[in-house]
């Protein structure tokens, strides 16, 4: 017999700050991009306006990291920014759990450390502000890194999911989202094109859209999807599987 459907598995109340995103209507706007203090003020609006189905990654993400947690383990949220994930699966885990949130950003951290109060009377939650190559991942069940990847220089990401491989316990699961690049230029056009009006649609001006573009020049370099599923089995996943694409991102989970 199967399990009994659980209707709370689909969560979709995300807990975001409000703040408006005006960052690049004016002078001055962090070119380059950096997640420095203004940045982090506005981070909630910016990125659930910036990336298609954000909510429904971060739901989907909730549930494979129930499914896959381990008592006794870790839940590892690398790039963690303003804990919205770990606040997440804080309310959605049906046991107490050590979640951890890394960042090196710490005005983002400042942020998480706020929002995951709540949280902290059931989990027991240590946030640490440093590089996420610098990070031991040992004892994890689940791990989690959403559009974080894409903005370490490209010969340090092998080395990190290198890590989180080894720090990943049996059955363990690494859940990956990445901004990606199509192989194919026509394509590649066609899909930023689209992306650009998604933006629009979400109330960005195209003065912003374009220097927004600018400022990430350099700063989040994309793969293509081939890339980031041979980076994973090179790394030691060899269960690999795609879950959401939409536009020029992606979301991917990996077995140990
Ligand atoms: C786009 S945000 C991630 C969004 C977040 N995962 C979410 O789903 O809401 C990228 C985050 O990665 C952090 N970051 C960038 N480079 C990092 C590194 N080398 N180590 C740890 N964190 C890093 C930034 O400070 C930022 O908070
Ligand atoms: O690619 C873009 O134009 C984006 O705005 C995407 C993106 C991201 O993927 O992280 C870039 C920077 C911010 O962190 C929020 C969203």
């Amino acid at each position: 017999m199967t399990d009994k459907i659980d209707p709370k598995i689909y969560p979709t109340e995300l807990y975001l700050s409000p703040e408006k995103d005006e960052l690049f209507q004016k002078e001055p706007w962090p070119k380059p991009f950096v997640f420095n203090e203004d940045v982090v003020n506005v981070f909630d609006n910016m990125i659930s306006r910036s990336v298609p189905l954000y909510r429904e990654v971060l739901a989907c993400a909730a549930h494979w990291a129930r499914a896959y947690y381990q008592p006794g383990t870790k839940i590892i949220d690398i790039g963690c920014s303003t804990g919205t994930f770990l606040e997440l699966i804080g309310r959605f885990l049906q046991q107490p759990a050590t979640l951890v949130g890394i960042d090196n950003s710490s005005p983002m951290l400042e942020k998480a450390r706020e929002k995951l109060l709540p949280i902290q009377q059931i989990h027991q939650v240590e946030l640490i502000c440093d590089s996420a190559e610098n990070c031991s991942f040992e004892n994890s069940s689940v791990v989690i890194i959403n559009y974080t990847l894409q903005f370490l220089p490209l010969q340090v990401r092998q080395k990190l999911l290198k890590s989180i491989y080894q720090g990943l316990v049996p059955g363990g699961l690494l859940f990956l989202s990445e901004k990606v690049k199509s192989p194919y230029p026509l394509f590649q056009e066609t899909i930023t094109r689209h992306y650009e009006a998604f933006k629009a649609y979400n109330g960005y001006a195209q003065t912003e859209i374009e220097r927004k573009k600018e400022a990430l020049e350099n700063v989040l370099v994309p793969l293509t999807e081939t890339e980031q599923l041979q980076m994973l089995k090179d790394s030691g996943f060899q269960q690999v599987d795609s879950l959401i694409k939409l536009h020029n991102f992606l979301s991917l989970v990996a077995l140990k």
